[in-house]
């Protein structure tokens, strides 16, 4: 039967993926993780922006793992005095996509599940936890926790995401060019990736 745009294939680990490793230029667990940019709504210090510090985290199985922490603001409300889920959601996309920069980058989400599993206070501090679990090619297999007020408090969400590997082209060829120049990018190479 031909795939649906509607449906994707399945976010569970394939038999044949293998654990990855970090870079061994990431940091080491423990040490803390520096914003990624200074304009990501996740990771960066922004007034409206989720401002998630994360550090990374030690793996039994010595693979890749970052912790993180969120403070939940009143201007992130859904239902009166509680977290608005879209938000969780983010704030897992940024998690996720942050531990799998420890093995490889850049990486994009392709597919991103989150299960909500209690209702989040504003005032509480969100403890995430994100593990790259296998690697087949350019896909990275990716599962989260996020847990209320300590790092061993009730579990409010869990994710489970696909990420892929994507080469640089990915921005030159789609992001605002005023946005790559501000990184030092040329408008010769944004005009060359593009033609
Ligand atoms: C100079 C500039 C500086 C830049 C500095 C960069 C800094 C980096 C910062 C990162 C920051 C992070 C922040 C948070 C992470 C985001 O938020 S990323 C933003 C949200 N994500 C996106 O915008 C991605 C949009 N989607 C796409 O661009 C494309 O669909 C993708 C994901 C690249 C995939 O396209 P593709 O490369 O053509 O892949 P495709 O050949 O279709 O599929 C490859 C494989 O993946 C599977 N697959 C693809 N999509 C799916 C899916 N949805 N579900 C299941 N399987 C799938 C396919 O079935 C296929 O499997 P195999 O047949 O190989 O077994």
């Amino acid at each position: 039967m031909a795939a649906s745009p509607t449906t994707s294939p399945s976010l569970e680990l394939p038999a044949d993926a293998t654990l990855p490793e970090r870079h061994p230029e990431a940091p080491a667990p423990g040490e803390p993780i520096p914003p990624h940019s200074a304009v990501c709504f996740g990771c960066a210090d922004v007034p409206h922006g989720l401002r998630l510090e994360f550090r990374v985290a030690e793996d039994p199985a010595g693979g890749a793992a970052v912790a993180a922490r969120m403070v939940l603001r009143p201007d992130q409300q859904g239902a009166p005095g509680l977290l608005h889920g879209g938000l969780l959601t983010a704030a897992f996309d940024e998690v996720l996509g942050s531990v799998v920069a420890l093995v490889t980058r850049p990486c994009v989400t392709a597919r991103l599940e989150t299960d909500f599993r209690r209702p989040m206070p504003i005032g509480s501090t969100l403890w995430l936890h994100a593990r790259v679990d296998g690697r087949v090619g350019r896909k990275l297999y990716v599962t989260g926790t996020a847990r209320l007020d300590a790092e061993d408090g009730p579990v409010v969400g869990t994710a489970k995401a696909l990420f892929l590997k994507v080469g640089m082209e990915h921005f030159l060829r789609n992001s605002r060019p005023e946005d790559l120049e501000a990184l030092g990018v040329s408008a010769e190479q944004i005009r060359a990736a593009r033609s």
